[in-house]
């Protein structure tokens, strides 16, 4: 297959995706850069005219797209998976300008939101019925799976592209049409997504693009009657307002929220493993990330070892630009990101807790702060209690399994959790009794397009991926077909 690739200017975009056509819009906002405060594009500043005008042209769009044999949606999504893996590179230099981490990081995130794209362009061949023996011989039950309809989706700033491939591509698969707000930090992600989108053929009004004010453009999606599903993942505080915002139409609702993750590391663990995987669980994305290690839980006979060693992997990480390749960790995303990780460490320090590594904003200046390991961390402290969302390892010590387990089931999260050890019968005990929508076990990296990925508790409902994927987006119909036995 010829693939003509757009360049980085023809993919970064300055409009709205609205009904296969890219508006302008009268008023801008600016995208800054998080490493140098420079302006990278400015896209249109939308409200509820033009959201209520996307919903409309979902809805129009959605009785061809639903009408589609799923073939022809799979082939259409699997050559939107082409055109992102072709322009890998293109795509990655727009989220590391927009959203600061590096690039090698953004490239692993373009190949993860393409594998959705992959995964569902499978599935969408795959959403069978059932028949139901009836227990009268006059009739048969018959089961069909069918689109939800229009699909509104909101989607945060840490995972621009990822986070809303996650939630096009099932959709897309099940033949729902979608109507998406991006986080007003990173939109250029999505624009861009939805511009090969375009190229690949999916059809005008499938995939709509709506940048602005999230009370404004929420506020349409969550009351309009045409929108049958919103699909939601950013903070607990603003997916519990829109639940809310959805009762009135009763509105199919997922949910990914935040997270507090415990990480456990016992005594017969593999000592440089459970390092390794703090490292890949902690720092990944300079830790902005939902399901990385929130606290570090070490039992007493590994605590000073792991602590050591984990202090030393730290200062070996480089803090920069993204841009730059031998950077490892890149700027906060704002000044609150900033100041909500001073907080933290604040507070622990003034409870007695202290600094094995970093501790302070980074000489960098800006949103750059350096990467930190807190030892003699207590459950009191607001950075266990608390989703940081920064670069800061939080180090509390444990005496056995059941302590253990109490300490990390005392969150209202319930996203992820992790724990290293080498004692299989263990690994049943603790995976089974961690309330989690997730558990990693002896490695800190657990994201794949092809597992549930979802929370529990306060962290929220519905799966992002996997086969399970494909039942948000879907409605269950029964229906019966009676009077058989008789030849009228
Ligand atoms: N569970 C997951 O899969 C997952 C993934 C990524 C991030 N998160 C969570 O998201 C949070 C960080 O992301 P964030 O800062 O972008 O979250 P956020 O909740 O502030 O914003 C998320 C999205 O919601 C929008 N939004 C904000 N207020 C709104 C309103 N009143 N109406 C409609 N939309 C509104 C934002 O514009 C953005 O697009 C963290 O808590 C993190 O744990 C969870
Ligand atoms: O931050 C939330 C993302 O879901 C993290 S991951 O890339 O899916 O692990």
């Amino acid at each position: 297959m010829s693939t003509t690739l757009l360049t980085h200017d023809e993919l970064l975009a300055t409009r709205c995706y609205i009904d296969g056509q890219w508006i302008a819009g009268i008023q801008h906002f600016d995208v800054i850069n998080p490493a140098t405060g420079a302006v990278v594009s400015s896209v249109p500043l939308l409200g509820a005219t033009e959201t209520r005008l996307a919903i409309a042209a979902a809805h129009k769009a959605g009785v061809s797209w639903k009408a589609l044999p799923a073939k022809e949606r799979s082939r259409l999504l699997r050559r939107w998976f082409d055109l992102v893996v072709a322009h890998t590179e293109v795509l990655a230099k727009i989220l590391t300008a927009e959203m600061g981490k590096p690039l090698a990081e953004a490239r692993g995130e373009i190949a993860y939101g393409a594998s959705y794209i992959e995964w569902f362009a499978e599935e969408a061949k795959r959403v069978y019925g059932d028949v139901i023996p009836a227990p009268q011989t006059d009739k048969r039950f018959v089961v069909l799976k069918q689109p939800v309809g229009v699909v509104a989706a909101i989607t945060p700033w840490n995972f621009p592209n990822a986070m809303l491939a996650r939630k096009l591509a099932p959709a897309l698969a099940a033949g729902c049409t979608v109507v998406a707000k991006p986080a007003e930090q990173t939109p250029l992600s999505a624009l861009a997504l939805a511009r090969l989108a375009e190229l690949a053929g999916i059809p005008r009004g499938v995939i709509n693009i709506v940048t602005g004010d999230p009370k404004t453009i929420g506020g349409e999606m969550t009351s309009n009657p045409l929108v049958r599903k919103l699909t939601f993942t950013g903070s607990t505080g603003i997916g519990k307002l829109l639940i809310k915002q959805c009762a009135d139409t009763v509105k199919r609702v997922s949910m990914e929220l935040g997270g507090n993750a415990p990480f456990i590391v016992f005594d017969d663990a593999n000592i440089d493993a459970a390092v390794r995987g703090a490292m890949d669980s902690k720092f990944r994305n300079a830790g902005q990330t939902c399901v990385c290690a929130n606290r570090i839980y070490v039992q007493d006979g590994v605590y000073e070892a792991f602590a050591e060693k984990l202090a030393a992997a730290v200062a070996r990480l480089q803090v920069g630009n993204g841009m730059d390749p031998a950077v490892t960790q890149g700027p906060l995303i704002d000044a609150k990101a900033v100041a909500k990780v001073q907080s933290h460490i604040s507070d622990a320090l003034a409870q007695g807790a202290t600094l094995a590594a970093g501790g302070a904003p980074h000489a960098l200046g800006g949103f750059f702060f350096e990467p930190t390991v807190l030892r003699g961390v207590t459950p009191a402290m607001l950075i266990a209690r608390e989703e940081t969302f920064g670069p800061v390892a939080p180090l509390l010590r444990f005496r056995d399994e059941a302590d253990v387990i109490a300490q990390a089931n005392a969150s209202e999260a319930g996203l992820a959790a992790y724990f290293f050890t080498a004692d299989t019968a263990r690994v049943w005990r603790v995976a089974e009794a961690l309330e989690t929508g997730m558990v990693g076990i002896n490695t800190g990296l657990i994201s794949s397009e092809a597992v549930p990925f979802g929370g529990i508790k306060q962290s929220g409902y519905g799966r992002e991926g996997s086969h399970y994927g494909m039942d948000d987006y879907l409605d269950v119909k029964y229906f019966c077909l009676g009077d058989l036995d008789q030849d009228h």
